[in-house]
């Protein structure tokens, strides 16, 4: 796949494309059903499939301080775009500037002129150009003039996650920021999952028997509220289920927020400096200030039990792809 970080490194004779254009943050499944069009009509008309999306999110730009936690940081929506079958990832820089274009002006400066669009595939919530004016119905009428056909997917709508609301971004986010991973997963169609360096904490954990890396996030990160959680730490290619813990740490009066991961029954790892993931499956239980440490350390037996328990029953249940 190739990636593209903007109008000037598209190949210079780059024909025909069939595109599609979207934040795509998480690239959830309502995304992929989008996506996945665009790679089945690219190739049903024999060329190939371009996503074009934005860095920064172009709300940070239109009211500046108010860029939402992102769900996937670029590299990781590139891969899984990958997986999808695509063939190129365009991320435009998102300015003052590109924010002026109009919606006409920014068909003809991006899809006609850039991409040369055979076809573009949205969803029919799809808004772009200045002031976010235009709208599917517009990009299908200078289709006629610019030769491209324009093809709108229906939103997916979930079957419990958020209550039936549409399949969103937005949805996902609030189920995330409540801790509900069980439905941002049915979202998703995999657990949320977050990354960074392992850095150094109090280094405590490891007195306490669950040592814990703990990972500096990437900037906007959609963090889980704080709880201890079921998921997976994966280090160096290697995925561990892990009891994660977020938050400010009350039992020892800590005020900076943390995840921390405990790679269960894993002696010995050295983790510091590594980049990592950590992926969110379940929520066990809230961040607590017990009355004695032992009693920390009772439930804490205890979370990694039903960790354990969790991890093992979902992937008895998701056998990974060979
Ligand atoms: C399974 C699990 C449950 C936890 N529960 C709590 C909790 O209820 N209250 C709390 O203050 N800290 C909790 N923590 C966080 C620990 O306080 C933290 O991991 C420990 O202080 C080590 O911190 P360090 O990595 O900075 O050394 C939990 C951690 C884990 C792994
Ligand atoms: N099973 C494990 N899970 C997570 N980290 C582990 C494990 N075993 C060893 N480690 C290492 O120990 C570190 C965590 O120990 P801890 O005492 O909590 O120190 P810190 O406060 O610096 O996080 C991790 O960053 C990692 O390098």
């Amino acid at each position: 796949m190739q990636r593209w970080r903007g109008l000037e490194d598209i190949p210079q004779d780059w024909g025909r494309s069939v595109v599609t254009i979207g934040s795509y943050d998480g690239v959830h499944r309502g995304h992929q059903l989008i996506i996945g069009r665009a790679v089945e009509r690219a190739r049903e008309l024999g060329v190939p499939s371009v996503v074009v999306t934005f860095d920064p999110h172009p709300s940070e730009v239109v009211r500046p301080g108010s860029h939402p936690p992102l769900l996937a940081p670029h590299h990781r929506r590139a891969e899984l775009m990958a997986g999808l079958g695509v063939d190129a990832v365009l991320v435009l820089p998102f300015t003052a500037e590109f924010s002026q274009l109009s919606p006409a002006d920014f068909i003809v400066k991006v899809l006609v002129d850039k991409l040369h669009a055979k076809a573009v595939i949205e969803g029919p919530n799809f808004r772009f150009g200045h002031r976010a004016a235009g709208n599917v119905a517009f990009l299908s009428e200078l289709g006629a003039t610019y030769d491209y056909e324009v093809e709108v997917i229906d939103l997916f709508v979930s079957g419990t996650a958020g209550g039936g609301l549409p399949f969103s971004s937005t949805l996902t986010r609030r189920l995330v920021a409540e801790g509900d991973m069980a439905g941002a997963s049915e979202i998703l169609g995999r657990p949320h999952r977050v990354e960074g360096i392992v850095v150094r904490g109090a280094q405590r954990g490891r007195e306490l028997g669950f040592p814990t890396a703990n990972v500096e996030t990437l900037p906007h990160t959609a963090i889980p509220a704080d709880g201890v959680y079921a998921g997976w730490l994966t280090a160096a290619g290697e995925r561990m289920p892990a009891a994660i813990s977020v938050g400010t740490n009350p039992q020892f009066d800590g005020t900076e927020r943390t995840v921390e991961a405990y790679a269960i029954d894993r002696e010995g790892l050295d983790l510091y400096g590594l980049h990592v993931a950590v992926e969110f499956l379940e929520y066990v239980r809230g961040m607590l200030k017990f009355d004695t440490l032992d009693d920390l350390l009772e439930a804490m037996a205890g979370d990694v039990k039903r960790c354990r328990e969790l991890t093992e029953a979902y992937d008895r249940e998701n056998p990974p792809a060979v």
